[in-house]
């Protein structure tokens, strides 16, 4: 049996914070603002594979009212998600993820994004495709206001 979830957050670029997305620290004048370390591509990735298992999101499971949640390192989270995903009898088949950011060029750091989120998912470089896409300067992500991201995930029941 195969489930199919997807995910979508946005999150507002500031300065004096670092840049984290896809678990990797990327070198940037500005960085994400978040209740936690505001990695929105493992908050997409979490949100994508809730949505799989019918779970709801991540907000619900990690509230950013809670002082445990403040600063939070999102590859925890994803771990916690994950284990969800374990518990219910799933495994991954495949993620997609696109990073919508006018800057900075994610390029260089793509195949670092695949290896962290495959490690974090329990699955080969190979089941992650990580790419990034511009807004030709429209929009809030082309005004370099925010970042934002899109996963599609697909589940299936171990045999
Ligand atoms: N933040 C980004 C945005 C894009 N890329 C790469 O550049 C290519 C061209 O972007 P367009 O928005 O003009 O389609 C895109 O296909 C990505 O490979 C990037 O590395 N970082
Ligand atoms: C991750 C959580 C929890 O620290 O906070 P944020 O970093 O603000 O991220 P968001 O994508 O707005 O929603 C989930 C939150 O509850």
């Amino acid at each position: 049996m195969f489930r199919i979830g997807q995910g979508f957050d946005v999150h507002q670029l500031t300065e004096g914070r670092p840049l984290i997305i896809g678990g990797i620290e990327i070198p940037y004048e500005k960085g994400l603002i978040g209740h936690s370390d505001a990695d929105v591509l493992l908050h997409t990735v979490a949100d994508a594979c809730l949505g799989a298992i019918g779970e709801g999101d991540i907000g619900r499971h990690f509230p950013d009212t809670d002082p445990e949640f403040k600063d939070a390192d999102s590859a925890k989270l994803l771990e916690n998600v994950w284990q969800l995903v374990k518990d219910k009898g799933y495994e991954l088949v495949n993620a997609d993820c696109t990073i919508i950011a006018q800057k900075p060029k994610m390029a260089p750091y793509i195949g670092q994004m695949r290896e962290r989120i495959a490690q974090l998912l329990e699955t080969e470089k190979e089941n992650i495709n990580v790419k990034a896409t511009t807004t030709e300067k429209l929009g809030f992500t082309g005004r370099g206001e925010g970042i934002a991201s899109q996963v599609a995930v697909l589940l299936k029941k171990k045999d």
